[in-house]
């Protein structure tokens, strides 16, 4: 086994911040001063950058790393796909394909149809999944070779990743929003523990290994690859200067390193490569980075310490409001990707119709409920559940169901506090995005009837223009 020169104490202590540049080392000395690649890097550690922006991205979007590792990440076996018994041009230790290997959702084909969709919950693992076999793409827009759109995922993972398996995604940065079952993510730049409620980003190429603790060995959640640019704060304009998700609550791991090398091939590296899997094996362990410094790090986030803001006089404001990280596209205050959550908050809008209103979007909403209920959406069986997703495509109606909408109608308008102990999200993109296979039809959760069900009892309250209205438009 290696040898993990890591206090265990420190494990879970963070460095803070957005967009920040961060150092850490996990033994002292071991990062270069003043220097990023000295003759011989201290310690006798190999110096290795990593780049998540073009060399000469502009300073304010430039974003890499340096990494001193005990070897660089060149040295391994040539990859092969994934579905090949024995990737490596050496013996394999494990001949047979890893769990990490089954996927077969990748390479769907996507569907583009304007129905609104809803899932009920997606299925828990069968046992002996980790998460790279876990994870189903529901659906996508654009291009990773491109490198252009995104792709959202649910996974379900019911084991760990092994302890000599290493994931990196060459598509894009992956932003991971656990449901159920708290994820220990053992990255190159050392570890984070994400429960529900909180959210990581690994950043494209960085090497990870999912560990699945708590949760009775189980666990669920989604995932979004943004396969272009990175995600960002959002603008807080007139918000002034702190509130939504603020900066200083952002943490990335601290550096913390195993030591393995040269014990046979026997760490298995799987890439996700062009929406493709290949291993390749390497004799040392992915995770001996000692120290690092840069810009371009993986990180976490609390939803708890969501700063949510809202109307205090009257009208629904625009759910941008909620907007925890966005990607953005070229084109100005338009996302590729933005992460919002519905966090619980107290409404108090005056003469307001408070939950979301009936709307056309020509950005595309898939949402998912970590916990709790939606304020627009009935609950429960059949309804919109923890674990469950909707998906309402670019200009698709949608809104309250008629049941949430006649409460809402009728309701008293005094403050109330919604969503106690509840958290939607949504993924809400640009582009129009087209659906898998796997997502309509092979995990058999689309709920056939949600249209009907959602709003097809809603009742027409148009007074007409009778004698009864004319009454009432001279009242
Ligand atoms: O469709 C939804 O439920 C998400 C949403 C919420 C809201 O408050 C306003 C617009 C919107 O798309
Ligand atoms: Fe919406």
């Amino acid at each position: 086994m290696p040898v993990t020169a890591f206090d265990v104490k420190e494990k879970y202590r963070y460095l803070n911040g957005f967009d920040s540049y961060l150092e850490s080392e996990a033994v002292h000395g071991a990062l270069p001063i003043g220097h990023n690649s000295p003759q011989k890097p201290p310690l006798g550690l190999y110096a290795e950058k990593l780049s998540g922006t073009a060399f000469t991205a502009p300073r304010h979007e430039n974003k890499q790393s340096w990494l001193y590792r005990i070897l660089p990440s060149c040295t391994h076996a040539p990859f092969a796909p994934a579905t090949s018994p024995s990737p490596s041009l050496s013996p394999s230790p494990s001949p047979s394909p890893s769990p990490s290997e089954q996927h077969d959702d990748d390479a769907d084909e996507l569907h583009y149809i304007p129905n609104q969709l809803r899932w009920d919950p997606f299925d828990h693992a069968p046992a002996g999944t980790d998460f790279v076999a876990g994870l189903h793409r529901l659906a996508a827009a654009g291009d990773p070779t491109l490198k252009q759109g995104l792709a959202v995922f649910v996974y379900a993972c019911s084991a760990s990743m092994a302890p000599d398996a290493a994931f990196y995604s060459a598509d894009g940065d992956l932003l991971l929003v656990p449901q159920e079952g708290a994820l220990d993510v053992r990255t190159e730049f050392g570890w984070l523990l994400v429960r529900p409620m909180e959210i990581c980003v690994i950043p494209r190429g960085v090497r990870f290994r999912v560990e699945v603790v708590g949760g009775g060995g189980s666990a669920r959640g989604y995932a979004l690859e943004l396969w272009q640019g990175h995600f960002a704060l959002p603008e807080l304009g007139p918000i002034g200067s702190n509130g939504l998700a603020n900066a200083r609550d952002f943490m990335a791991p601290r550096a913390c390193f195993d030591e393995d090398v040269g014990a046979g091939r026997r760490y298995r590296v799987t890439a996700k490569f062009n929406q493709e899997l290949f291993v390749t094996t390497q004799v040392h362990t992915p995770f001996d980075v000692v120290a690092w410094h840069g810009g371009y790090y993986p990180y976490k986030y609390d939803l708890g310490r969501f700063n949510t803001i809202g109307s205090i006089s009257f009208d629904h404001p625009d759910p941008s409001i909620f907007t925890v990280l966005s990607a953005p596209s070229d084109r100005p205050g338009t996302a590729v990707a933005d992460f919002v959550i519905f966090p619980p908050r107290w409404l108090v809008g005056e003469n307001t119709f408070r939950p979301p209103w009936y709307h056309r979007n020509t950005m595309s909403e898939f949402m998912g409920l970590i916990q709790g209920g939606y304020d627009a959406k009935k609950g429960g069986k059949g309804g919109f559940e923890p674990g469950g997703a909707s998906l309402h495509n670019v200009m698709s109606g949608h809104g309250p169901d008629a049941d949430s909408y006649e409460g809402a109608r009728n309701a008293e308008l005094k403050p109330a506090k919604v969503g106690g102990g509840s958290c939607a999200f949504m993924f809400e993109s640009c582009l129009m995005v087209g659906v898998t296979d796997w997502a309509l039809k092979r995990c058999r959760k689309v709920q056939e009837d949600y249209s009907e069900h959602s709003w097809g009892e809603l009742k027409v309250h148009w007074k007409g223009t009778g004698e009864a209205a004319r009454g009432h438009l001279l009242e």
